[in-house]
């Protein structure tokens, strides 16, 4: 254990009491824009809000049309840009300690004065330290939230997108579907196969999963070898659609192993949230239409119907 010496209590220092007080004020009420943008920037981890705090900041000393800051975080595409043209631009590459930390760009319609951009380098020389704390808290919690064989997002993510898709179905009385595929037999494709076969299998189902859907809806990695697809403002018979066209992408997976390719095929289970439903409830109704799905004899798609035929 690290052995933490006990500090000395020792008389109070009323003058520098004094001073520490003063300093504080200073430090809160200062005009300074580099006292202000790092203490701004100090109070949150947020690199959007840190960006909107650096574009204020600049654009009160130096002003521009728009900034535009781009960075890819744990392989996503974050863009920041307020403000709109310009035909003149400057350029920054923000870097620290060897380590890039995405670009930044000025435009507007004035040439930029030499000192100017000077003026910005400085102002980015402040702000780099805690931008580039932002962008590692962006990494870590984008990990946190994929599964790392795959690369799609994991459980964790699909419990706050389905928390988000039942508060928003609740109050805008928006249609939300859920379909849930479980690859067929997979346990045969490992124990014949090897568990790294197995694994690029669901690599491969993966990506084809993403390959079937469209934008707005999102793959997710719920458990071993099953995926779930949250599909946004989507009744049940379309969803049903994009389940049979997720299980012909399934089926058209290949993987060469010597004299046979593995043929893979997966079951869907198919349900449209029912209004004041909770989450659990929802996923139930849709693992009882996966489970049908199996019963049936497997690579076929089942529909918990959410108002049961008379
Ligand atoms: N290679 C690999 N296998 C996994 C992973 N996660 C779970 N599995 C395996 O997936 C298999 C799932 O088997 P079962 O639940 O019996 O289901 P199944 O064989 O697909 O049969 P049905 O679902 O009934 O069609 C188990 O053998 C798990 O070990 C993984 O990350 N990689």
């Amino acid at each position: 254990m690290k052995h933490i010496p006990t500090i000395q209590s020792v008389a109070g220092n009323p003058r520098k009491l004094a001073t520490l007080m003063q300093t504080h004020k200073d430090w809160n009420e200062s005009p300074d824009v580099l006292t202000r943008l790092t203490r701004r920037l100090s109070t949150t981890l947020s690199l959007e809000t840190q960006m909107g705090i650096l574009a204020e900041e600049i654009n009160d000393v130096i002003p521009f049309d728009c900034m535009t800051y781009r960075h890819q975080i744990a392989a996503r595409d974050f863009v920041y840009a307020t403000g709109m043209g310009g035909p003149h631009r400057c350029d920054y590459r923000l870097n620290l300690e060897g380590q890039f930390y995405g670009s930044l760009t000025f435009t507007r319609n004035k040439r930029f004065a030499e000192k100017e951009m000077e003026g910005i380098e400085l102002i980015l020389s402040a702000a780099i330290c805690p931008i580039r704390n932002a962008c590692m808290y962006l990494t870590v919690e984008q990990a946190a939230l994929t599964d790392a064989l795959t690369g799609i997002p994991n459980k964790r993510a699909m419990d706050d997108a389905l928390a988000r898709a039942t508060s928003l179905g609740d109050r805008h009385g928006q249609e939300n579907s859920l379909i849930l595929c479980d690859l067929d037999r997979f346990k045969a494709i490992n124990d014949r196969h090897g568990h790294i076969v197995g694994d690029h299998v669901l690599q491969l189902a993966a990506a084809e999963l993403q390959k079937a859907i469209r934008t707005s809806d999102e793959v997710y990695r719920f458990g071993g070898e099953e995926f779930a697809i949250l599909l946004p403002q989507t009744d049940e018979a379309d969803a049903r659609v994009v389940a049979d066209r997720i299980r012909q992408f399934v089926n058209s997976i290949r993987v060469n192993c010597g004299e046979t390719d593995i043929e893979v095929t997966t079951s869907c289970g198919v349900a449209m949230r029912l209004q004041d439903e909770s989450t659990d409830q929802w996923l139930a109704r849709t693992d009882e239409a996966l489970y049908r799905a199996k019963a049936a004899g497997r690579n076929c798609t089942r529909v918990f119907p959410a108002i049961n035929p008379a």
